[in-house]
């Protein structure tokens, strides 16, 4: 028999998938971390639960965000959706050097008294502050799992190493090397840069032998449809979905958009056809 919280891990990570194994999640952690000027392209999404009753609305199957985020805002993700809490961030405003540490900002037992189906913590790979950050992931980690909660590691290579030797922190080598420890640091799902090309990012999941790979949206495209291709790659490429934030709430109209996301996550079917599908084109 199952221990209890291998049944509670399980279950709750199922939340956040649908049968296919894939997940379309709302990532807003951004006025914490790259600061409130990410919402100035539609400043009434600076309101969470404007722009999280409109994702609901659109059909996302998870949310990720900060404790305080989710006191504001937490009723508004409907019960049958995924709730990731993510405990770990730092501002944009401290001196250069020290963005490469994600302090703890809140704990396991604040994730769970506000209703979290998933814990999430970044580790900055390669950063001269790995040592702190793979022990807060370990520690979050461990409890959450003891408490049958699963783990979700932002595995981000980050650091002046790994521009030295690889050039770019998206160099393939260096993504796949991230999952790689965050599977073997336990994580129950895996966030993390596009490495730039289907062959590269399916490297990244054999990497990660069977943790859920997801990617991680990254700056708004002026075109929908070079997202909604990014994110078609990424499930050729045998990626779990992704994390957006930007592309949908610096977007005036995000709802078709999201509804895009869904038919290529969900649905297979093509950027230009879930575009024209939703009007975007
Ligand atoms: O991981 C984050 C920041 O990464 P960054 O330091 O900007 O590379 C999060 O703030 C976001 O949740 C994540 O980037 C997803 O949001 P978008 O990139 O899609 O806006």
């Amino acid at each position: 028999m199952d221990a209890y919280q291998s049944v509670g891990v399980r279950r709750r990570l199922k939340r956040f998938f649908r049968r296919d194994g894939r997940a379309l999640i709302f990532a807003m952690d951004h006025g914490f971390e790259h600061g409130p000027t990410d919402f100035e392209p539609v400043w009434e999404h600076v309101n969470p639960r404007v722009i999280v009753r409109k994702v609901m609305r659109a059909g996302v199957d998870g949310v990720m965000m900060l404790p305080g985020i989710v006191r504001m805002a937490g009723d508004e993700v409907k019960p049958d959706r995924g709730l990731m809490i993510k405990l770990t961030s730092k501002t944009n405003l401290r001196p250069k050097d020290e963005q490469l540490l994600q302090s703890q900002l809140g704990f396991v037992e604040d994730a769970v008294k506000l209703g979290a189906d998933a814990i999430a913590a970044t580790v900055y790979w390669g950063s001269p502050a790995e040592d702190v950050m793979m022990r807060q992931f370990a520690e979050i980690a461990s409890y959450a799992h003891d408490l049958g909660f699963p783990v979700v590691q932002f595995a981000y290579p980050r650091g002046p190493y790994i521009n030295e030797k690889y050039g770019k922190k998206e160099d393939y080598r260096v993504v796949m090397y991230g999952a790689r420890a965050a599977a073997e640091t336990g994580a129950d799902m895996i966030k993390t840069y596009w490495t730039g090309s289907r062959e590269t990012f399916a490297k990244v999941v054999d990497a990660a032998a069977g943790v859920p790979v997801l990617l991680s949206g990254g700056a708004k495209t002026e075109n929908p449809v070079d997202f909604l291709k990014l994110v078609w790659e990424v499930i050729e490429a045998g990626g779990s979905g992704a994390v957006v934030g930007r592309n949908i709430f610096q977007r005036e109209n995000p709802e078709p958009f999201i509804k895009a996301l869904i038919r290529v996550i969900h649905r297979n079917e093509e950027p230009e056809e879930a575009a024209k599908a939703e009007g975007l084109i």
